[in-house]
């Protein structure tokens, strides 16, 4: 079963996110409702928060008086922490429960739509976090507008929420809710279907039997589509020599964020190492079965972002890898051709990249070092695999074009998006030279 984590700011989207998860087949378990739940009249919740707050956040007709609790908790931190330590343990159960109860019934799709997820909730417990963001101004427009809540009941529920930003650090998948609602709609369409091809890919071959047997549940999961997305894999590498980030690693992993689908884009960080780095890549590939696979590397003395076309079979350390391993004149492959070239369309991919801004050439040498050994060591083991793309990009550390420095990560994370999806679509190069006389 997929457990997926849906949080976002106020107003951000989420119910619409959640209610478009749920028609296409997931179990969402929402935390709002299991809040109203857990302090409905008669629950010992109700009775902890009379205790807790008095008459004054009792309804006439004996239940909760929302908005009076409301108008205590969000002007007084420490009251909200008080309520907070009674309600959430109480959600937090419910939730185990329903969750057991989705497993029970064989459902594949979990999600826990939990407002709080990033100040409460361990978002590195569930295999994906899904954050919908929309800007706190048209959050703000849509409470005032549609919730009837004042601009400064608006601004206090806001403030007791996480930042954009932390939410975002947590996110493995971001919605933009900032649009329409259909648009939203089509994004959450996307992410189902990279997801329905995950749990093809890890379903176990059905027999005979199963199949004879497998009449589905009612209200299980939608069959999948007959045609599922792909899988791409992009790695980047881990901070090396003293440093603390790799601008690789930094780009890929926002890749991984930003990507939209429909194919499903899986980024995973490598070691900077001679053997490990090539072996970690051959492992996911076997695993992942990917499409295509883009391997990223930072490259310290450029300025731009290279397309790499030619992986040299030579190993030549200047510096000890991660491992103390600094060979010299060695093969990468043993016995294998002196060159491999990039199964990319190299120049179509340096195009879509500059297209988005970046500075991008195409690069006739991908160095001696573990970046090249890993970008031979895989086209080595494309050479097998029918029809699999391989390629090499080299990112510079900053691209010091005159932007600023802390929007790097973001914008070559965008070029890159632009060479997956030329790599993808483009069959053959374009008939442009990109060739050098020196
Ligand atoms: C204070 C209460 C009574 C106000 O009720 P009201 O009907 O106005 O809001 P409702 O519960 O529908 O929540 C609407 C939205 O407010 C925000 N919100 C709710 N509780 C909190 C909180 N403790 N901290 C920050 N934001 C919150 C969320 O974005 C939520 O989606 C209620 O929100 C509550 O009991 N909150 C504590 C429980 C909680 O944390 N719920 C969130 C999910 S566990
Ligand atoms: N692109 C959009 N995406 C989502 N909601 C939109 C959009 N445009 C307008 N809206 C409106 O904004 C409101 C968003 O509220 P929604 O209930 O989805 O927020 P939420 O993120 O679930 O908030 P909460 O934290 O209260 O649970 C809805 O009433 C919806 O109709």
């Amino acid at each position: 079963m997929l457990r997926v984590g849906l949080t976002g700011g106020i107003a951000a989207g989420k119910s619409v996110v959640a209610g478009r998860l749920a028609e296409l087949g997931a179990v969402v378990v929402d935390y709002d409702v299991l809040a109203r739940d857990v302090v409905a009249p008669g629950t010992t919740g109700l009775a902890s928060v009379v205790e807790a707050f008095g008459p004054g956040v009792v309804a006439p007709d004996g239940g909760l008086d929302r908005e009076a609790l409301a108008g205590v908790v969000f002007a007084d931190a420490a009251a909200l922490a008080r309520l907070n330590a009674i309600v959430h343990p109480l959600v937090r159960r419910e939730a185990a429960q329903r969750e057991a109860d989705a497993a029970a019934a064989g459902r594949s799709v979990v999600v826990h739509d939990v407002p709080l997820l990033v100040e409460t909730g361990d978002p590195a417990s569930f295999d994906a976090v899904v954050v919908v963001e929309a800007p706190a101004d048209v959050r703000l427009e849509r409470l005032v507008a549609e919730r009837s809540m004042t601009p400064e009941q608006a601004r206090a529920r806001m403030a007791a929420q996480a930042s954009d930003a932390e939410r975002r650090a947590a996110a493995s998948v971001l919605l933009d809710g900032s649009g329409t609602v259909d648009g939203l709609r089509a994004q959450v369409d996307a992410l189902w279907r990279s997801w329905v091809r995950t749990a093809v890919e890890e379903a176990p071959a059905q027999g005979a039997d199963d199949v004879e047997e497998g009449r589905p549940e009612q209200g299980a999961a939608p069959s999948p589509p007959d045609v599922v997305p792909v899988t791409v894999l992009v790695t980047g590498f881990e901070p090396f020599g003293g440093r603390t980030v790799n601008a690789s690693w930094e780009a890929v992993e926002r890749l991984g964020r930003l990507w939209a689908g429909p194919e499903r884009v899986v980024v995973e960080r490598l070691p900077v190492a001679f053997g490990a780095g090539p072996a970690r890549l051959r492992e996911l590939v076997t695993r992942l079965r990917p499409a295509l696979v883009l391997g990223v590397g930072e490259a310290g003395g450029r300025r731009v972002v290279s397309l790499e076309r030619v992986a040299l079979n030579l190993a030549d350390a200047r510096i000890p890898d991660t491992t103390g391993a600094a060979p010299v004149d060695e093969p990468v492959v043993a016995g294998g051709p002196t060159a491999y070239l990039a199964s990319l369309p190299v120049k179509a991919c340096a195009a879509a990249a500059r297209a988005t801004g970046v500075p991008t050439e195409v690069s006739h040498t991908a160095g001696t070092y573990v970046c090249n050994a890993t970008f031979y060591a895989l086209l080595h083991h494309l050479e097998a695999l029918d029809g699999v793309r391989g390629g090499f990009v080299h990112v510079p550390v900053e691209l010091d074009d005159g932007t600023d420095p802390d929007d790097d990560a973001q914008r070559l994370a965008l070029a890159l998006a632009a060479v997956v999806r030329t790599a993808l679509d483009v069959g053959v190069d374009l008939r442009t030279t990109a060739g050098t006389l020196d």
